[in-house]
């Protein structure tokens, strides 16, 4: 039996007929593909806080979705009772989770339709709601389309691009925003090595990003974390394409935790770094990042190996080096037992052993 491709699943769907939020449960990928059909508020709210559906854009669009099944579930036969219950449930998805923008840009665009379009009977109202859902996944695709052609002008064939988490086609409708670029290259020859970090707790880039790459015949090397430095100072990375949760006006940019260590690491080996970001997910109500809500999260992410199946797909490449590299301009110091060197160490490390030699024969010559 043809094995099952993630990549020819939807994301984020809504199944007209029964008015339910169909997506892919990714808390349970890469070990199964298993799809989930939502209507109550609580699951969807719960699906969006336990990242069964996850990725600023998919946030976006399920919650659409999600707005409308809920609105489609009133029984309020006045404008007033409707618009009111709708606010409530508009608070209550708004409320899953803090840092992603799409989720309240999503909703507020949604609640703009029922002001919009006050003067319509209900039954009318829900209609344009769908319509409004069914655009923004539209959209959704449409921009990621466009940011991987701009993406794709960024780079050249062969080229090795780093990513962290994921901001692949699982974080949105179709295409992803940072592999974007990479699955328009890979229709196009470009042939990209993709350095794939698994980033912890929650592994997305192992889980997902891995996963789906490889689902499509990408070149992908899984590495941990900590390995970013290795493959830069290494020369294998041309570029870093990573999503984005919310940027701010002055492009200050929260994306997942350890996006900021790869772009210090970048900097040191003068590798660029790309935020691919829909204009969804830009807030220029925010001034800078410092204004911007970090969601945390249970500790348990972080301390129980939570994850029991697979942590990656079957047979994907991996990069395992037991050490790395620091380079001599990242240390501020060598603390040595004959006092700190300080950079140039060429000359000070000289300096070091010369008051070890002195002091080795001082000890000699005081026991002659
Ligand atoms: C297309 S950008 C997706 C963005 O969302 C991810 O966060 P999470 O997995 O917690 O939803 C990550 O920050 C990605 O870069």
């Amino acid at each position: 039996m043809q094995k099952e491709n993630i990549m020819d699943y939807d994301t984020v769907a809504l199944d007209e007929e029964k008015n339910e939020l169909v997506i892919i449960d990714q808390t349970k990928l890469p070990g199964k593909i298993e799809i989930i059909r939502l209507k109550e508020a609580k699951e969807i709210w719960d699906a969006i806080y336990l990242l069964k559906v996850r990725g600023a854009p998919a946030i976006g669009v399920a919650a659409a979705y999600g707005i409308y099944i809920l609105a489609a579930e009133s029984s309020a036969d006045t404008y007033e009772a409707f618009y009111e219950e709708f606010k409530k449930k508009k608070e209550y998805l708004n409320s899953s989770r803090p840092t992603a923008v799409n989720l309240s840009w999503a909703l507020n665009r949604m609640e703009q339709v029922v002001l919009d379009k006050k003067e319509l009977p209900v039954a009318e109202i829900l209609a344009c709601l769908k319509e409004e859902a069914k655009e923004i996944q539209a959209e959704d695709i449409r921009v990621c389309k466009a940011i991987g052609e701009y993406g794709l002008s960024l780079v050249k064939p062969g080229d090795g691009i780093l990513t962290h988490c994921n901001a692949g086609q699982l974080a949105t409708s179709k295409y992803g925003t940072a592999t974007a670029p990479i699955y328009l290259g890979e229709e196009r020859g470009y042939h990209f090595r993709v350095f794939a970090d698994e980033t912890r707790p929650l592994l997305q880039g192992a889980r997902l990003t891995a996963f789906e790459l490889q689902s499509s015949g990408v070149d992908v090397t899984l590495i941990c974390d900590n390995m970013s430095s290795s493959v830069m100072q290494k020369g294998w990375v041309n570029a870093v394409f990573v999503g984005c949760d919310r940027v701010a006006a002055n492009g200050d940019t929260a994306n997942k935790i350890g996006t900021s260590v790869v772009a210090a690491v970048a900097d040191h080996y003068k590798v660029p770094v790309y935020i691919c970001a829909p204009t969804s997910t830009i807030d220029m109500d925010t001034k800078t990042g410092a204004d911007i809500k970090i969601e945390e999260r249970p500790a348990e992410e972080v301390t129980e190996m939570w994850y029991k199946e697979r942590m990656a797909p079957e047979g994907v490449k991996v990069y395992n080096p037991a050490f790395d590299v620091t380079d001599h301009e990242l240390i501020a110091g060598i603390v040595t037992e004959y006092g700190v060197a300080r950079a140039p160490y060429e000359t000070s490390l000289k300096e070091i052993f010369k008051k070890k030699e002195e002091d080795i024969r001082r000890k000699k010559n005081g026991r002659q």
